[in-house]
């Protein structure tokens, strides 16, 4: 049987790529890797250490390059960090090579879901978690829209409802 196309979820810290990405997996039967973590994993430290040493620049570079190598392997479902599609590289791949899902989040949601963890470097230095997700969202938003194949909003739903969903959308336009 052939494999399924892999599955590439983006979208803002806090949407749930990495909850929900693991569950599509599941249902699927592919197998689930994160961006983030294989950074960590390879690196052996975390993602706060890589930008304290390397600053952002360091971190999106080693983002880059895991992302190019992760997305070549079949029947996966990836989690990408929220500012993967930073680079132009990272998007033209990402539409390139699987079926791209935009978990579009309100601010209300990232704001909850953000605010207890301290491991994620762009809002650990915010005074404003507010405003500094509402910049990133500015100029992120487009950038996730432009290689979205399809894009979903995640409310109050758990996850593993809103992963149904998802599937059942792919399997709708014929790419799960
Ligand atoms: N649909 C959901 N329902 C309830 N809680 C959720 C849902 N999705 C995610 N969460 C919770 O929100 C938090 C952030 O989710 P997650 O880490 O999956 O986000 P992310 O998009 O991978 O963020 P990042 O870009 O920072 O890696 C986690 O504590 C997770 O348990
Ligand atoms: O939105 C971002 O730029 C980030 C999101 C996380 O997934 C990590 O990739 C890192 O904390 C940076
Ligand atoms: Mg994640």
């Amino acid at each position: 049987m052939a494999a399924n196309p892999n599955i590439y979820l983006i979208g803002p810290m806090g949407a749930g790529k990495t909850t929900v990405g693991r569950r599509i997996a599941e249902l699927k039967g592919m197998t689930f890797v994160d961006s983030d973590q294989e950074v960590e994993k390879r690196t052996g430290v975390d993602i706060s250490f890589i930008f304290d040493m390397e600053g952002e620049e360091g971190f999106r570079k080693r983002e880059r390059d895991m992302i190019a190598e992760l997305s070549e392997q079949p029947n996966t479902v990836m989690a990408t960090g929220g500012g993967a599609v930073l680079d132009p590289s990272t998007r033209d791949l990402l539409s390139a090579r699987g079926v791209v899902v935009y978990l579009e989040t309100s601010l209300e949601q990232q704001l909850a879901r953000t605010r207890k963890s301290n491991s994620r470097p762009l809002l650990a230095g915010s005074d404003d978690l507010e405003a500094t997700l509402t910049e990133l969202m500015e100029i992120r938003d487009p950038l996730y829209r432009s290689i979205a194949d399809i894009v979903v909003t995640t409310g109050d739903q758990q996850a593993r409802k809103l992963a149904r969903e998802i599937v059942e959308q792919l399997e709708a336009i014929g790419t799960a």
